[in-house]
């Protein structure tokens, strides 16, 4: 049976992590982690540094092996996989590390032609083609297709390594940090961009983030990693009520509470101008 083919039904989770342990020598990251991430959803993973979000990210796209319990993607089961299968699966993902990893010796068409080349076997004016259209779809003006990334501003580089993401059509996207590095504008403007791509596209997102912006303009859940696991999983508003110290000084801080009002003008705003 080749089992990478299945398709999960609409309403299933596109991923469920049931039990997962990691550990690093007698380091434990985590210990008997569930989490789920919903077909079409945003979901903002957020935690206090070294809580593994970096480490639970790597073990769902399969760049660490985990010490136990089971990761389930788009329907399969990693650990049960033979190489192919699993090549066949991560063909599905998108992932955009926090420094882009962009090949600085490529321009950007190239960059984004490069996937389409290698694994979609496309022809090299195809994939360049290609890779200027889904250019156009981050918001990159056409001249850029043939610029190197060294010569982008920050935020220019992050929808360059968003359209090298999506570069396959993915149905699930890794974001690590995407708007880490940014001024509060581009950020803003990369959170629209995303639910923008994700409501026209219809993909779901896993988004590993420190900022509270994000959260409250892209996420339609956040789950807290704490204590090796996930705290709570829910929509922000029930997440940031939940009775735990950390939670209470991430959203109720001074930063939560700025990232809350911006929020609430921005809704009333978009809402009185309907
Ligand atoms: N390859 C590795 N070898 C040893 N320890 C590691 C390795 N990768 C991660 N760790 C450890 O695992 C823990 C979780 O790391 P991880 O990068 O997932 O944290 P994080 O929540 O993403 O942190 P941050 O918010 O600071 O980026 C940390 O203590 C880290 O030092």
């Amino acid at each position: 049976m080749d089992s990478a083919k299945s398709t999960p039904q609409p309403d299933q989770p596109v991923i469920q992590v049931k039990g997962l342990v990691n550990r690093f020598g007698a380091h434990v990251v985590h210990e008997n982690l569930d989490l789920t991430l919903k077909r079409g959803e945003i979901l903002g993973v957020v935690g206090g540094s070294g809580t593994g979000k970096s480490v639970l990210l790597r073990s769902i796209v399969g760049l660490k092996r985990p010490n136990g319990g089971a990761v389930e993607v788009l329907g399969n089961t990693l650990n049960e996989l033979d190489d192919k299968q699993r090549s066949q699966i991560e063909r599905r993902f998108g992932v955009l590390f926090q420094r882009g990893a962009l090949f600085s010796s490529l321009n950007l068409q190239e960059n984004i032609a490069l996937p389409l080349i290698e694994h979609a076997r496309l022809p090299r004016e195809d994939a360049e083609h290609l890779a200027r259209v889904k250019l156009a779809l981050v918001g990159l003006p056409p001249q850029a297709a043939l610029q190197f990334p060294e010569s982008l501003s920050g935020g220019m580089v992050k929808r360059a390594a968003l359209a090298r993401a999506l570069a396959l059509d993915p149905e699930i996207l890794f974001l690590d940090e995407p708007t880490a590095g940014l001024d509060p504008i581009g950020a803003a403007a990369f959170d629209q961009l995303l639910v923008t791509l994700r409501n026209a596209l219809g993909f779901s997102v896993f988004l590993v983030t420190h900022d509270l912006d994000t959260l409250y303009a892209a996420c339609d859940r956040v789950a807290v990693l704490s204590q090796k696991r996930v705290l709570v999983v829910d929509t922000i508003d029930k997440v940031a009520d939940t009775d735990d110290e950390w939670v209470q000084d991430y959203f109720h801080g001074p930063r939560g509470r700025a990232a809350q009002r911006a929020h609430a003008a921005f809704s009333t705003n978009a809402y009185t101008q309907e």
